[in-house]
C-alpha cells in the first residue's frame, strides 16, 4: 500500500514545568519543558507523530522552521521517502536556500529532527510493528557525508550484528529485565534539600541505585548537596553530576576536583558543548580522580560527535532524539561510538525524550553493543502521562515499548489543553 503524505501539522506545546523548578539547572533555571509537536497525515488515514524538545520561548521559533520544511514533505509517499531515506535525510538538510541557518545544527536541525521522527513513527505504524528494517535497509538511512574518515559503510554494515531488526522485538533479556536506567528527578537544581531527601527515598524504595544532581551554580551548595545525596544514596550506588556548561575549562577542573570526594562516575556538559578541545582536556585533567566526562544532549551533529571521539574528548556518549537528525543520525553516532568503545548512555532529561530515545538504546544493545558495561539511560518521571504510549520503568529498568510505532505520539486533549498560548492552561496562568 502507498502512503501519501497530505499535510503536516505542528503544534507549540508547552509545560509549565517552570513553576516547581522540575527540570532545572545551573543554566536553565526557568524551563518550561515544551515540544514543536509534529503530525503528518496520509491520504489512506494512518498518521505520524514527532516532536522535538525546547524549553519555553525558542519553541516558537523552531515551530516557523518546521513549517518551512513542510512543503519539502508533503507530497511524498512513505514509501517513496524510505526507498532512499538518505538522500530524504539530505533533501531536508541540504536544501539550497535553508542550509544557510544551519546547517545541520541549531533551530532548523531541531526542526529537522522534528519532523523526521514523525516520518520514523509513521513507517513503524505502517509495517505494523515497533520498527522496521534489515542492517542494509537500516545503513541505508545514514548519511556518511562527512564522517567516512570515521566510519564507513563497510564498516557499519558490519557492526549491525542481528539480523533484521531496527525496532525489532527485543531479545528475552530484555523483555524479562529490560534496561538499565539513572534517575535525574531527584536532584534538580531549584529543589529544597528537603525534597531532594525525600525523593531519594523513595527512589531508593523504588529500586533506583543510580542517580544524577545538577550542580555549577555555587561551590559551597554544590558541596553540601552531593555530600547530603551521598550519604542517602550510600557509597555504593552510581551518583553522576551534570554543570549544563556552566564552567570555562580550567574552572571546571578545580570545580569538579572538589567534588572528587563524593566520587562520581561524570561530570556532565562541564563546558561549551561546542568545545571539544576543552572536553579533551577537562577529560585528561581528571581522569587521575575517577571521574570521566559526559557530553552530547547539545552536540548539535554526527560530525561533532565524530570529533569528541576521535579527540578522546568524551567518555560516554549522550546521543539525545530530538538533538541529532533522528534516527538516521542517532544511527551514525551510535556506530561511530561502537567503533570507538566509548559507551552509550542517552540524554532523556525532556518531555518525551524518554519515550523516543529507550528505542534507540534497546537498538544500541540487541544490534550493535550487546553490552551493558557501563550504560544506562537516563529517566526523568515527568510528563509521561500526556503520551499514548508512555515509557514503562519497572524495577529501575525501561521495559521495551509494546505498541507500533516511535512512542511519540500525545493524547489530543493534552496538546489541547497545553498548546501555547491558546491552550486552556496557558490562557489561566497568562491572565493570572
Ligand atoms: C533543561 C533540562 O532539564 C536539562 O537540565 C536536562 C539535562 O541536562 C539532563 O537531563 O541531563
Ligand atoms: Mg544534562
Amino acid at each position: 500500500m502507498v502512503h501519501k503524505i497530505i499535510k503536516l501539522a505542528v503544534t507549540d506545546v508547552r509545560f509549565p514545568t517552570s513553576l516547581e523548578q522540575h527540570g532545572s539547572d545551573a543554566m536553565h533555571r526557568d524551563p518550561d519543558y515544551s515540544a514543536a509537536y509534529v503530525v503528518i497525515s496520509t491520504d489512506v488515514g494512518l498518521r505520524g507523530y514527532g516532536l522535538t524538545f525546547t524549553v519555553g520561548r525558542g519553541t516558537e521559533i523552531v515551530v516557523c522552521a518546521v513549517e518551512a520544511l513542510a512543503g519539502l514533505v508533503v507530497g511524498k509517499s512513505l514509501e517513496e521517502i524510505i526507498s532512499d531515506f538518505r538522500g530524504f535525510y539530505r533533501l531536508l538538510t541540504s536544501d539550497g536556500q535553508m542550509r544557510w541557518i544551519g546547517p545541520e545544527k541549531g533551530v532548523i536541525h531541531l526542526a529537522t529532527a522534528a519532523v523526521l521522527n514523525a516520518v520514523w513513527d509513521l513507517w513503524a505504524r505502517a509495517e505494523g510493528k515497533v520498527g522496521c528494517g534489515d542492517p542494509k535497509q537500516i545503513v541505508s538511512c545514514i548519511d556518511f557525508r562527512y564522517i567516512t574518515d570515521a566510519l564507513t559503510e563497510q564498516e557499519a554494515l558490519v557492526y549491525i550484528t542481528c539480523v533484521g531488526c531496527l525496532f525489532c522485538p527485543p531479545e528475552d533479556q530484555m523483555l524479562k529485565e529490560g534496561y538499565p536506567a539513572y534517575t535525574t528527578s531527584c536532584a534538580w537544581m531549584g529543589y529544597s534539600d528537603q525534597q531532594l531527601k525525600q525523593l531519594c527515598t523513595d527512589a531508593l524504595n523504588n529500586g533506583w541505585t543510580k542517580f544524577k544532581m545538577k550542580v555549577g551554580a555555587d561551590l559551597e551548595d554544590d558541596i553540601r548537596r552531593c555530600r547530603l545525596i551521598r550519604q542517602m544514596i550510600g557509597p555504593d550506588n552510581t551518583l553522576m553530576i551534570d554543570a549544563n556548561q556552566r564552567w570555562d575549562v580550567g574552572e571546571a577542573i578545580a570545580w569538579v576536583s572538589r567534588l572528587a570526594e563524593f566520587r562520581p562516575l561524570w561530570i556532565e556538559e562541564p563546558t561549551s558543548p561546542d568545545d571539544i578541545l576543552g572536553h579533551a582536556a577537562i577529560s585528561k585533567a581528571l581522569a587521575p580522580l575517577g571521574i570521566r566526562v559526559a557530553t552530547g544532549e547539545q552536540c548539535h551533529n554526527r560530525v561533532m560527535f565524530k570529533q569528541f571521539l576521535q579527540a578522546s574528548a568524551l567518555q560516554f556518549v549522550q546521543i539525545d532524539s530530538c538533538r541529532l537528525g533522528s534516527v538516521n543520525e542517532n544511527l551514525a553516532v551510535l556506530l561511530m561510538a561502537h567503533k570507538f568503545q566509548v559507551p552509550v548512555c542517552p540524554h532523556a532529561g525532556g518531555v518525551g525524550l524518554c519515550e523516543l530515545v529507550q528505542h534507540l538504546i534497546l537498538f544500541d544493545y540487541i544490534c550493535v553493543s550487546a553490552d551493558l558495561n557501563n550504560r544506562m539511560c537516563e529517566y526523568v518521571d515527568h510528563l509521561h502521562e500526556h503520551f499514548t504510549s508512555p515509557a514503562v520503568i519497572r524495577n529501575a529498568c525501561y521495559m521495551p515499548p509494546k505498541d507500533p510505532g516511535y512512542s511519540s505520539e500525545m493524547l489530543e486533549s493534552s496538546v489541547h489543553t497545553h498548546q501555547y498560548p491558546e491552550g486552556d492552561v496557558w490562557k489561566t496562568l497568562l491572565n493570572k
